[in-house]
């Protein structure tokens, strides 16, 4: 059976636990993939990937993504569908809102990846973020500092979506 690689760092806090949610909330068929210790083979085995991540520095990616990404830096994941999530803070950093997930989305896009997963921007009040994409986000975002309660209905929709744009039953 062709799997779902799961991918983010367990030196994240509400990243990694979210990852863990998803994994439960899948079922069989998805596999976790510590981006500290990949390589590329990890990767390119699977069908389909989720990548999390957080967004710190303002804008960035954490380190364990930065120093990842130059191990897939010449992937050819043309055909693959790469879905993302993250956390951010859309009141103490406004102007850089998710950031991280806007930056994954354009390298898994350079490398010929099919982003699917995006989410409506309807719900959230920042000014401004990389992870935008028209009205929508190009993953699925969740604020856990200001909007808590809303997390475990925008995440339950996205695995629903997720799945079937996937094409997993
Ligand atoms: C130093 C620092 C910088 C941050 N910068 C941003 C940011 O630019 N954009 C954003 O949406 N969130 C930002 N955040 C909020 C984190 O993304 C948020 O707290 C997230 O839950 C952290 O993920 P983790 O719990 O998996 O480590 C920042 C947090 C810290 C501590």
């Amino acid at each position: 059976m062709k799997t779902i690689g799961l991918l983010y760092s367990k030196s994240t806090a509400y990243t990694a636990e979210l990852g863990e949610r998803i994994a439960a909330a899948w079922g069989k068929g998805i596999e976790y993939v510590d981006i500290d210790t990949a390589h590329l083979a990890d990767v390119e085995k699977h069908a389909a990937l989720i990548l999390g991540t957080p967004t710190y520095f303002n804008g960035e990616l954490p380190s364990a993504w930065d120093e990842f990404l130059p191990e897939i830096e010449d992937a050819d994941f043309s055909g693959k569908r790469v879905a993302i999530y993250g956390p951010g803070n859309q009141v103490e950093t406004p102007v850089s809102f998710a950031d991280g997930v806007g930056i994954l989305a354009r390298y898994f896009e350079e490398l010929g990846a099919e982003v699917v997963g995006r989410t409506s921007r309807e719900g959230y009040e920042y000014e401004h973020s990389l992870a935008e994409c028209g009205d929508q986000f190009v993953g699925l975002i969740v604020d856990p500092t200001n909007q808590p309660e809303l997390t475990d209905a925008r995440l339950t929709a996205w695995i629903k979506q997720v799945k079937k744009e996937f094409g997993v039953k």
